[in-house]
């Protein structure tokens, strides 16, 4: 695992961006793309460049269950919006939250994964560890899969929604089996709310309970932070 910490976080999100953009430039054709506050600078970066994504495939971590695809907080709402409509890929994939069958989309979702091969991941990290929506405690054979949200990431999340009842009590997530079939990691992870989850991914104590550290399992992770240690 590589760690950068670059305190200036303009120059942080340029960072992310160079990375990204040398990882099409050697030839990425599947990106994995994450949502989340963390995220926006990068996206905002990315659609004032003139990257051209039109020759490659994106497939999203996760997406929230029963929320209609219209409603803003929706990832594919986020995504459309941050995005997809000025940086438009070849093909864009999103579990679909509205399914009618959830571990039937899952499914779906996995075989679609395991059907490319994904170059490249972009991570943010939940304040208690999660990667995706893979909360403490999941396998880490899981593949994609139904979550239960945390009161804490329901917590966490309800700064975008009108009150924390609205906040979904599920999710569809990519796995941490799926996660790591990656090429190439890309974590991001800004504030000091993200220090403890750092911290243990720095430690090297590799367990369930903080889903982050299987990262120390791969082989080509990059960890960029404004966090010093
Ligand atoms: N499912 C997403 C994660 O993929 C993201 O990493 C996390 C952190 O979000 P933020 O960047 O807003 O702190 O939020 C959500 O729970």
């Amino acid at each position: 695992m590589q760690l950068e910490t670059v305190k200036d976080l303009d120059q942080l999100y340029t960072r992310a961006f160079q990375l990204i953009e040398e990882q099409k430039d050697n030839g990425a054709k599947t990106f994995g793309l994450a949502t989340g506050g963390t995220m926006l600078p990068l996206y905002e970066r990315i659609r004032n460049s003139s990257i051209d994504f039109s020759n490659c495939e994106s497939v999203n971590l996760d997406e929230y269950v029963g929320l209609p695809k219209e409603h803003p907080e929706s990832y594919l709402s986020f995504m459309t919006q941050q995005l997809f409509k000025e940086k438009p890929f070849k093909n864009s994939h999103l579990p679909n939250g509205e399914a009618t069958n959830p571990e039937e989309e899952a499914k779906r979702y996995e075989e679609l994964l395991q059907s490319l091969t994904l170059d490249f991941q972009l991570l943010g990290v939940g304040e208690n560890g999660h990667i995706g929506f893979n909360e403490p405690g999941t396998s880490f054979d899981s593949e994609t899969h139904v979550v239960d949200l945390t009161p804490s990431t329901r917590t966490a999340n309800a700064r975008f929604f009108e009150s924390i009842d609205e906040v979904p009590e599920k999710a569809i997530t990519m796995g941490i089996k799926s996660i790591m079939r990656a090429k190439y990691i890309l974590l991001i992870a800004v504030g000091e709310k993200k220090r403890d989850a750092i911290k243990s991914l720095i430690d090297g104590n590799v367990t369930e309970e903080v889903p982050v550290t299987v990262l120390n399992n791969h082989s080509n992770v990059i960890v960029l932070t404004d966090l010093d240690f």
